[in-house]
């Protein structure tokens, strides 16, 4: 792992608009920075941005105008070859999980691992413990055609989490479960920020946000930053 030292930026936006084609701004004036190894909500209303905003942090967009640093490069003059790796140093949970079809839900969350070259004994030791944790030591095996949607996406979670990203971003990733499992996926990332993993979680669950005191919160209103306490 290369986590940096807690307290230098691993993100910044200054000044960053964005609009999909030639429709109106969707994200509009957003600055902000985030330090290595913090923990923040991502809050606003449905529409104001949030997933746009995430779309931004793991480089799946770039602004249409100011500007992106991120792990300490610009990402308006970083090559597309170059993005792959940044990518890797990212874990995404996203609204809609993501989950490749054809494999397992054991190999689905071992991908991050197998990339990165890691051992299949660790992989065999680790997965399944991972996939234990959020509650899914029964279905290591099945295909995320036959888990509902709160398996799906904590299978998703696990996957994000397994490699100890740098950065986490997780877009309403406690939307499909009860209240017990929300809270324990909570911990799951209060664990991996102890760790060093900044970590970014956009939700409407405002009693969950009420639940953990990570400051500051980024609140997205029309587009705009309009509270970060
Ligand atoms: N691919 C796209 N093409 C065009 N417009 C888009 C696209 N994705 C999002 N938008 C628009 O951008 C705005 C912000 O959407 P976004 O999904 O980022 O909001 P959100 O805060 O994540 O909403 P929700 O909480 O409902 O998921 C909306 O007006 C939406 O219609």
């Amino acid at each position: 792992m290369r986590h940096r030292p807690r307290g230098e930026n691993i993100i910044s936006f200054d000044s960053v608009g964005l609009r999909y084609g030639l429709g109106p701004e969707v994200l509009r004036d957003v600055t902000f920075a985030l330090p290595s190894g913090s923990f923040h909500f991502l809050t606003g209303p449905s529409g104001a941005g949030k997933s746009s905003l995430l779309r931004l942090m793991y480089l799946g967009l770039r602004p249409t105008r100011g500007r992106v640093v991120l792990f300490d490069r610009d990402i308006a003059t970083t090559r597309r070859y170059e993005l792959p790796a940044l990518r890797r140093r990212i874990g995404v949970v996203f609204q809609e999980f993501r989950l490749l079809d054809h494999l397992t839900a054991l190999d689905n969350v071992a991908l991050p691992l197998r990339v990165r070259g890691v051992r299949e004994a660790e992989i065999r030791k680790h997965v399944p413990e991972l996939l234990s944790w959020v509650g899914l030591a029964d279905q290591l095996g099945a295909k995320p055609s036959t888990l509902s949607g709160g398996q799906k996406q904590r299978v998703a979670i696990a996957r994000a989490v397994i490699g100890r990203p740098d950065l986490l971003l997780a877009d309403e990733p406690t939307g499909n479960v009860d209240d017990r499992i929300a809270m324990r996926l909570m911990h799951l990332f209060e664990e991996l920020n102890k760790l060093g993993t900044t970590i970014v979680v956009a939700t409407h669950n405002e009693s969950l946000v009420s639940r953990f005191s990570h400051n500051p919160r980024l609140h997205l209103e029309h587009g705009q930053v309009t509270r970060v306490n």
